[in-house]
């Protein structure tokens, strides 16, 4: 997860390959709760790891269940058989509503029939989001409920500690046209206390019908079945009783599908590819939004599918614009809005007023920064049309704290005006799919000249690659660090009985040897950890010897053309910084910043030496000054790329700077190189 400030994203090209979706959302925390609330205990597979879901399990816990993890997406729960062995708790549910809702209707009735007070809360953002109709559902049964804050939203408490009766025989109300959660929160908690027949009656015209389908149909899993008359009555038969189904394999999320869906039918397919295959979710879905299929369709999309798998290619371009009517996908509705964008014509997607009530206005959300980018947009009430920018803009893109408006903004990088997007607290699609970015650039490509290199050149411990990591981590950009690719040769050359000292090297046969070893090297990075042949060298290529070693192999042409390519591969969305001696002169000579780092020999010899000793190393400073001088010597002086700054490099001397001064000019030089996102 790309847990920083913003995360630029590169003019993207291409896309084809597979992706693997997140659990849904929806299932997952409904499934959480019923097999808390069952008899027996159940396993939970491919579940969604999520913040909403963390809350949900957290909250689950605080409350008595035991819930074992058996993997990341993977869960054991001990049900509780409807009752609560914790009497009293105060519940944080961040800004989950498919936790807030229903926990408040099983805790409402579960301390009515029993005793007990709990106390939910959440975000500043979810006490803005309406509950009042479900509230006052639960009145109505004679549930004892409390608006802490504003009445009508949470933070609530449910029960006052003694058990009250409720009043089960008349129908209870509830509205359904402002969230159909109220409706699926009072489902699943009803179950828990009818002991005769319990009759729900929705009130005004119910929104969102395909998620009470997932709401019944998840009941039915757990061996309740709801008796339905229309969409306007509910009734669960007396002796309903939640039983556990032993194991559930949660369905990719659908609303996450959408985003894929719509790069299929954006983006022309990457060499070698036929478009994007999306693997956990199909056309037998359970989830509304899986509706989004049709939609896209109607915008031209070409989409093929199994039950489980879907398929998209480009088919009609430019997308066509429609005319829709939302109200059963609003969730992947928004990325109909960026489908707009690319489409001929004006769209006009109409019945989404429940946008209005999410993770923040959406639809103004969603207009805002569509406008940023060159987009003509009209905003209704329940309404938003579009009509696709003539000029585009380079957008910094305001995310709201709302996972969907971060995602779906990403396809904006497929412009065909070539800019770049901002995307802000990209994190907060941490929400439902905590790796969604990384998913993306792992089926998109980009021209190679637009993915953003920063280049640090400089002698020996000036600290580029303290630099270097540091700007990398900030950017979210993968990090290059060349010398470790020199220091493996001589490391492996040693292994191998090749000699490395300066007399074999004049061979051209030990030359040749040694652009073999380093043209066939058996290495792997993985978390930070450097591994030759299968065996952790992390520590082994940092020592001073190695760093010596790799000076000598370094100049040997035919080893630095071998490790040509390898350094260019490192050149991966959403952008690199990588440090060395001729990144700027030779290994990417169209960086977008070049630096030539220094800083004078006796600093560096001491920065080298404090570096060892803190390592346990011990180290003598006279001797380090002397090697650092002899290393920066050979590196200067050899034939093939030495170490010079490049022409259009930018001097950096860190003397007299700490390592977060340094940090914050390189990225004041990268922001101004960057375009104006004013807009
Ligand atoms: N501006 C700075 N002020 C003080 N210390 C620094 C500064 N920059 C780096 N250092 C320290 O200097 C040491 C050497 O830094 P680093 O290993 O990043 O250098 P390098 O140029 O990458 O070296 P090499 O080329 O040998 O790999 C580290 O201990 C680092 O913390
Ligand atoms: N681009 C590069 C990077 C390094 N070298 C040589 O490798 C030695 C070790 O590098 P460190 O940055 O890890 O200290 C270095 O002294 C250079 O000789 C290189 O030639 N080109």
């Amino acid at each position: 997860m790309y847990a920083i400030p913003f995360l630029d994203i590169p003019p993207l090209r291409s896309a084809g390959g597979t992706v693997t979706l997140p659990g849904s959302k929806s299932i997952s925390n409904r499934v959480l709760l019923l097999a808390a609330l069952s008899d027996g205990e159940t396993t939970l597979h491919d579940l969604l790891d999520s913040d909403d879901t963390r809350v949900m399990l957290t909250a689950l816990q605080t409350l008595g269940c035991q819930v074992t993890r058996l993997g990341p997406q993977q869960v054991k729960v001990q049900g509780l058989g409807g009752r609560l062995p914790v009497r009293q708790a105060q519940l944080f549910l961040g800004n989950a509503g498919t936790a807030m809702r229903p926990l408040t209707a099983a805790l409402a009735l579960l301390a009515s029939t029993h005793g007990g007070v709990f106390e939910l809360s959440g975000i500043p953002r979810m006490h803005e989001r309406p509950i009042g109709d479900l509230v006052d559902a639960l009145r109505q049964l004679g549930c004892p409920i409390a608006c802490l804050g504003r009445e009508g939203y949470p933070p609530l408490r449910v029960g006052h500690g003694a058990p009250v009766p409720l009043q089960l025989q008349a129908p209870i109300r509830v509205r359904g046209d402002v969230s159909s959660q109220f409706l699926t929160a009072l489902l699943l908690a009803l179950p828990l206390v009818a002991q005769q027949d319990v009759t729900i009656e929705v009130v005004g015209e119910l929104i969102s019908k395909p998620y009470i389908e997932i709401t019944l149909a998840l009941l039915a899993r757990f061996g309740v079945a709801v008796i339905r008359d229309g969409w306007q009555r509910f009734t669960i038969p007396a002796g309903s009783r939640y039983r556990s189904p032993g194991g559930v394999h949660v369905e990719g999320d659908a609303s996450s599908a959408s985003y894929f869906i719509a790069l299929g039918a954006i983006a022309p397919a990457s060499p070698g590819h036929d478009g994007i295959t999306i693997q956990g979710v199909g056309l037998a879905s359970m989830q509304g939004d899986i509706r989004f299929v049709d939609a896209a369709r109607a915008m031209g999309a070409d989409i093929t599918g199994s039950a489980n798998q879907l398929h998209i290619r480009r088919g009609h371009w430019p997308l066509k614009a429609i005319d829709l009517d939302c109200n059963h996908i609003p969730d992947a509705a928004m990325t109909l809005a960026v489908m707009a964008l690319y489409a001929q014509g004006t769209t006009t997607l109409r019945n989404i007023a429940s946008w209005r009530v999410k993770e923040t206005d959406r639809i103004a959300a969603m207009a805002c920064e569509l406008r940023k980018l060159g987009a003509t947009v009209e905003e209704a009430h329940d309404a938003i049309r579009i009509t696709p920018p003539t000029h585009w803009h380079a957008a910094r893109i305001h995310t709201y704290d709302d996972h969907r408006v971060a995602m779906c903004f990403s396809l904006a990088a497929f412009n065909p005006a070539g800019q770049p997007v901002r995307i802000e607290d990209p994190k907060c699609v941490a929400k439902t799919f905590p790796d969604y970015f990384e998913t993306l650039f792992g089926v998109c490509q980009a021209a190679p000249a637009d993915i953003p290199v920063i280049c640090i050149d400089g002698p020996t411990a000036s600290g580029k690659g303290t630099l270097a990591t540091a700007v990398a981590e900030r950017l979210g950009y993968h990090v290059l660090d060349s010398g470790v690719l020199y220091r493996l040769v001589g490391l492996a050359a040693e292994r191998q009985g090749i000699p490395t000292d300066a007399a074999s090297l004049t061979q051209p046969a030990v030359a040749e040897r040694l652009g073999q070893l380093a043209a066939t090297l058996p290495v792997r990075f993985d978390a930070g950890r450097v591994w030759l042949d299968g065996e952790d060298v992390s520590d082994a290529v940092r020592t001073e010897s190695a760093g010596m070693a790799a000076s000598r192999v370094s100049a040997l042409p035919p080893v630095r053309q071998a490790l040509l390519d390898l350094q260019r591969r490192f050149r991966a969305l959403p952008g690199l910084v990588a440090d060395g001696r001729d990144m700027g002169t030779v290994i990417f000579p169209d960086a977008a910043l070049k630096v030539f780092l220094t800083a004078s020999a006796e600093q560096r010899a001491n920065r080298r030496h404090k570096q060892l000793i803190s390592k346990g190393i011990p180290a003598r400073i006279e001797d380090l000054l002397a090697d650092l001088k002899a290393r920066d010597a050979r590196d200067m002086s050899r034939q093939d790329a030495p170490l010079k700054p490049a022409e259009d490099a930018l001097p950096l001397d860190n003397s007299a700077q700490s390592i977060e001064e340094s940090v914050q000019q390189v990225l004041a030089w990268w922001q101004a190189r960057r375009p104006d996102w004013a807009h």
